[in-house]
């Protein structure tokens, strides 16, 4: 093993999911649905109507995917947490078969030296919720952070990493903009106003956990750097438009306390004039920033791109299942990006990984997945290139410990270093898995 790669003491070596994904059992215990609970069951939406009905069956194996965490070497897990399992309305009633989930999963956890990260919101609303307007409501922001207080009294202490939301882009382009993700709308007046509801929450949730928690708080997002196709004006606006869209509007108002300039270039008459008092709540301090990496998008103008005015050029690379460039020095790049930008805030790599097609599960007890290997060695060697300059770089969760649910590409992409079987639920470490541990074990020096 070299000393080449050798990641600071302390680095947090983990995996990462989310409920929706992982669990099954939806509704048990006294849980309410979410709207992926309703969307899942929307013609058309889904690939091949797959739901989470089931998923990893999570929910009840729990047990033995610590387990598979704690023979691996993992040192953490992030994982979300289902708000309609906590309050199946999603406020006013407790449900206490909810909690008590979560508290036996944060428990076998701890038992097995492995460090819970606490993500409050995954993209799963209560349905109840979405039936008052869900991120439309201005109401929300108390909403969540009443749902957050719960969590809070009940579990900090024991977790002592928390995140507000992942990723509110997706959030607000899947599910209000584009449609593609519950709860499906397609509106570019609802857009904005659910990216400012969305920040509002995260700041009540951060102002609560400041008056009630002792640990750190954060925000998760999705940074994908943008890149001009050409040194044209037209390209490098349409990069400036792409960037502030994707990567500064919510850390900007976190940071800054204002939206880009950009933003009302883009979203027009459906642009809100929004009032102060709101970004005082918005840019509550965290303590470290969440960052989910997959990929870069190389940017040229294109003025039937609708709302940006720019598209993406494919390159001559490899590109994984969901069509994502492999790029690697796209993360370093955005690593360095954000030590400039925000003042090298600390930060959790909170997802990264590949889809790539698997072979069949060969005998014995590894699958070989040589895409997905050569993924993770040159995006972990990308992040020690980070550190290396300098980035407070704090730790990197692996997206995802299991083949899971796609969202709207249901079980089609396997994501997992530990292959899932869901006919039978029998998981198998891929080879990627195996490197994974020798790299957590060795703190790097095996990359
Ligand atoms: O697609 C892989 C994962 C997904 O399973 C996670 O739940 C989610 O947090 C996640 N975010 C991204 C990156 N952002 C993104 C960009 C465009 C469309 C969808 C997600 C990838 N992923």
């Amino acid at each position: 093993m070299s000393q080449a790669f050798e990641f600071p003491q302390g680095f947090l070596w983990g995996s990462a999911t989310s409920a929706y994904q992982i669990e099954g059992s939806p509704l048990v215990d006294g849980a309410g649905p979410s709207i992926w609970h309703r969307f899942v069951r929307t013609p058309g939406m889904v690939h091949d109507g797959d739901t989470g009905d089931v998923a990893c069956d999570h929910y009840r194996r729990y047990k033995d995917d610590v387990r598979l965490m704690r023979e691996l070497g993992l040192k953490a897990y992030r994982f979300s947490v289902a708000w309609a399992r906590i309050l199946p309305e999603g406020k006013g009633r407790v449900n206490p078969g909810g909690l008590d989930f979560y508290d036996r999963l944060v428990d076998t956890l701890l038992e097995n030296g492995i460090e819970p990260l606490l993500t409050l919101y995954h993209w799963d609303l209560p349905a109840a919720l979405d039936d008052r307007g869900g991120w439309l409501n201005p109401d929300i922001a108390h909403w969540f952070a009443e749902y957050a207080s719960v969590m809070y009294r009940r579990f900090d202490g024991r977790v002592k990493k928390w995140a507000t939301l992942n990723e509110p882009w997706v959030v607000t382009d899947g599910g209000y903009l584009h449609g593609a993700l519950a709860p499906g709308h397609r509106n570019r007046f609802e857009a904005p106003i659910a990216t400012h509801h969305l920040l509002r929450a995260h700041g009540a949730a951060v102002q609560a956990y400041r008056a009630e928690g002792k640990h750190a708080i954060g925000l998760v997002v999705n940074l994908e750097p943008k890149y001009a196709a050409s040194d044209s004006a037209e390209d490098r606006a349409a990069v400036r438009r792409a960037d502030a869209y994707m990567n500064r509007q919510y850390l900007d108002p976190v940071f800054f306390g204002r939206y880009p300039d950009e933003l009302e270039e883009i979203f027009g008459e459906a642009w809100p004039q929004w009032p102060a008092e709101d970004f005082e709540l918005i840019r509550q301090p965290i303590d470290y920033v969440g960052f989910n990496y997959y990929t870069r998008s190389v940017t040229r103008h294109d003025e039937q791109a609708w709302p940006l005015k720019a598209a993406p050029v494919k390159q001559h690379a490899t590109y994984t299942e969901t069509g994502w460039e492999v790029f690697p020095q796209g993360l370093t790049d955005t690593l360095v990006w954000l030590r400039d930008r925000y003042g090298n805030p600390p930060v959790y790599i909170t997802e990264n990984g590949s889809a790539f097609y698997d072979p069949p599960v060969a005998d014995g007890d590894t699958l070989d997945d040589p895409l997905r290997v050569d993924y993770l060695r040159k995006h972990l060697r990308a992040i020690h290139a980070a550190i290396c300059m300098g980035c407070d770089v704090r730790g990197y969760m692996a997206w995802s410990l299991l083949d899971n649910l796609e969202w709207s590409l249901g079980f089609s992409k396997r994501f997992g270093i530990v292959h899932v079987d869901f006919q039978t639920q029998k998981r198998t470490p891929k080879r990627s898995a195996r490197l994974y541990s020798r790299i957590v074990g060795s703190n790097g020096r095996a990359l």
